[in-house]
């Protein structure tokens, strides 16, 4: 078997890749009752109607998430298996406003992911970068104190994301939160067009000044923004296997990823939440791949365009390395 292709994930919440062994093993650990039987029971409720339905059994299983080791062993599990998957660069999402509900300060999450990814490299030889999401149906005010919660952890946070619910929750909402963002040198992405209309993506883009937009998927209802997200290079990060489990498409193969890399925008392969929707960032490629007849020369473009994608700026010796190493790459067939 051929080595998977060298990649870079850069949409994946390290809460969703939390797998129901490992929530039963920390409810365990950690004296906390999960309403399931089993992993097998739990694996079973995995069946979504919609992003709600998701956020709502998503943040419920959280509750096994208490300590900083918690959270290492989470992103641990993470890494080990997203390396296997060829992934050599990962910039995760975390949801530190899901986790103060319930008592865990961002420090312990900070500290407890930041644990895992200080060894990174070292242990799977992935780079990492960290990204704080704020929940969008939460209140502006809540995202600023957060933010400002996260004043003594800059050093460890690349930049700022936008999740939850969608539909409703507009990136204008936002507005001030991104600002201070930009004031304190953070990157900024969202995610906008999974549910929410294309006008979300514009306005992701005029008023949150996002770099990279999450999904994005909508866009395609717009022609003119096609152009222009195609125009000026700006990222998205699609999420397939997500896309047909939250009912956002009814099956692969009505993906649009290939058209949208026919129209020219710089599309990316990733995973959303691994643990929940059918597989890592390995079965989100093998799956379009298969799904929609995907040639070895459009796969090595999805994984080129995860590294340019990638906020590696600081460090463009690295992001050519991993270019290169997408360039000598050989395809099953090539
Ligand atoms: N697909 C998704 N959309 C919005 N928020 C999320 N949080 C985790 N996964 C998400
Ligand atoms: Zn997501």
């Amino acid at each position: 078997m051929n080595m998977p292709v060298p990649k870079a994930e850069l949409h994946l919440h390290i809460e969703g890749t939390l797998e129901p062994e490992l929530a039963f093993a920390l409810a365990a650990r950690g004296g906390v009752t999960l309403p399931y039987a089993d992993a097998a029971a739990l694996r079973e409720a995995y069946r979504f109607s919609d992003l709600q339905s998701f956020l709502d059994l998503y943040y419920g299983l959280m509750a096994v998430l208490r300590t900083a080791e918690d959270f290492t062993e989470l992103t641990d599990a993470y890494l080990e298996r997203a390396a296997a998957q060829g992934v050599r660069h990962a910039e995760i999402f975390f949801d530190p406003q899901a986790h103060a509900a319930r008592g865990v300060p961002l420090g312990t999450v900070v500290e407890g992911i930041g644990a895992s990814l200080e060894r990174s490299e070292e242990r799977y030889g992935i780079s990492t970068r960290l990204i704080m999401c704020f929940l969008r149906d939460e209140s502006a005010e809540s995202a600023l104190a957060t933010l400002d919660a996260a004043k003594p952890y800059l050093d460890r946070i690349t930049g700022v994301g936008l999740d939850s619910a969608e539909v409703g929750n507009p990136p204008a909402k936002f507005r001030e939160v991104y600002e201070e963002a930009a004031r304190l040198g953070l990157r900024r992405v969202a995610h906008a067009g999974e549910e929410g209309p294309a006008a979300y993506v514009r306005e992701a883009l005029d008023v949150l000044g996002v770099e990279r937009v999450d999904h994005g998927l909508r866009c395609m209802d717009d022609p003119e923004l096609v152009d222009r997200l195609a125009r000026e290079r700006v990222p998205l990060t699609l999420c397939p296997l997500s896309n047909v489990r939250l009912r956002v498409i009814d099956t692969l193969a009505d993906h649009p990823l290939r058209a949208m890399m026919e129209a020219g925008l710089l599309v990316t392969v990733n995973s959303d939440d691994p643990a929940y929707f059918g597989g890592y960032v390995g079965e989100n490629f093998d799956g379009v791949r298969d799904a929609l007849g995907l040639t070895g020369e459009q796969l090595r473009e999805l994984a080129r365009n995860s590294f340019e994608a990638s906020f590696l700026e600081d460090d463009e010796a690295r992001r050519e390395r991993y270019l290169a190493e997408v360039e000598a790459y050989q395809f099953d067939g090539e």
